[in-house]
């Protein structure tokens, strides 16, 4: 199990990896196994995207969800990893209150960074048409408002305002999120190159690039990022829609062939999924439980 952690530390070292070296990848992770793969695989901090927990419950992305069930779902991730988490928030869930009460119990959950958007209630994906956004002032007010009541919460400000205002009125947005005390920005749902540097020469505060799939940003690598400027970039849904993918196909097959055989190759294995899980230490924890031996071999471990 991981050593307890404070919000407190887990916020400064989120900080301190947006201004390391290296551009910060963050994989979206919807669940406390999804986090754990992640961390297996070498990432430093992970992302609970509101598209994907939203999807996990077979819910849309409309800002239909409560804080306090984002909250559950955020300590599920931290207590799974120790690992810094940016927590996808929406609007804040209403208002400058809700979004003030929104990130207490971000706070309570040890969540080291929230993202924050200028969007209206009810909210889309930020890659859709029709979007609606709040005033400049409404969204500075919330920014201003998380910052006092919980000074140790990472904010990230998102603004949606290039597709219904235009990129200048995108900029002018985000410099005065800046000013309200974002500490980083996410221009969402841009679509060129062009558009990523303009962006990027205009804002002096650490910049979050989105690569999600099937929206309007194209394909673009880490590397490109991070050459334009960019400190983070986001893999919000990824791990969900592959899961999802590979669910749907097993299923199929169980359906078809009524055996799961054919996918055996494709799936983690008992003995990797009860590492990937720490299985074992839990097991250690009480002497009273025998020790397990894997089926259809001898390994198991010393008590
Ligand atoms: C980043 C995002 O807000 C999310 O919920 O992960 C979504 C991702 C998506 O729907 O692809 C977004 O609005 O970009």
């Amino acid at each position: 199990m991981e050593r307890d952690i404070s919000q407190r530390e887990l916020a400064e070292r989120f900080l301190t990896l947006i201004q390391g070296n290296a551009v910060l990848k963050l994989p979206g992770a919807h669940d406390g196994l999804a986090a754990r793969m992640a961390q297996l695989a070498g990432f430093e901090a992970l992302y609970l995207s509101g598209a994907a927990y939203t999807a996990s419950r077979a819910l849309p992305d409309l800002g239909i969800v409560g804080s306090g069930e984002l909250a559950d779902r955020a300590r599920e991730l931290i207590r799974a990893t120790g690992l810094p988490l940016l927590v996808d928030i929406d609007t804040g869930f209403g208002g400058v209150l809700n979004a003030a009460r929104t990130a207490k119990e971000m706070v309570e959950a040890k969540v080291a960074a929230v993202q924050l958007e200028d969007q209206d209630l009810p909210k889309k994906c930020g890659h859709l048409n029709g979007k609606k956004l709040v005033t400049p002032e409404e969204m500075v007010q919330k920014i201003r408002v998380i910052k006092e009541v919980c000074p140790s919460l990472v904010v990230v400000a998102r603004t949606d305002a290039k597709d219904a205002e235009g990129i200048d009125a995108a900029i002018s947005r985000a410099r005065r999120y800046v000013e309200a005390g974002a500490d980083a920005i996410f221009p969402e749902a841009l679509s060129t190159e062009e558009e990523f540097r303009r962006f990027a020469a205009a804002i002096e505060a650490p910049l979050l690039a989105n690569m999600t799939e099937f929206g309007r940003t194209p394909y673009y690598t880490v590397r490109q990022f991070e050459e334009w400027g960019y400190r983070m970039v986001l893999f919000p849904v990824t791990s969900l829609r592959v899961a999802a993918k590979a669910y749907e196909l097993v299923f199929r097959d169980i359906m078809e062939h009524g055996t799961q055989v054919g996918a055996l190759d494709r799936m983690l294995t008992r003995k990797e999924l009860y590492e990937a899980i720490r299985y074992y230490d839990y097991e250690k924890l009480d002497a009273g439980i025998a020790a397990t031996v894997l089926p259809g071999t001898t390994e198991g471990r010393e008590r």
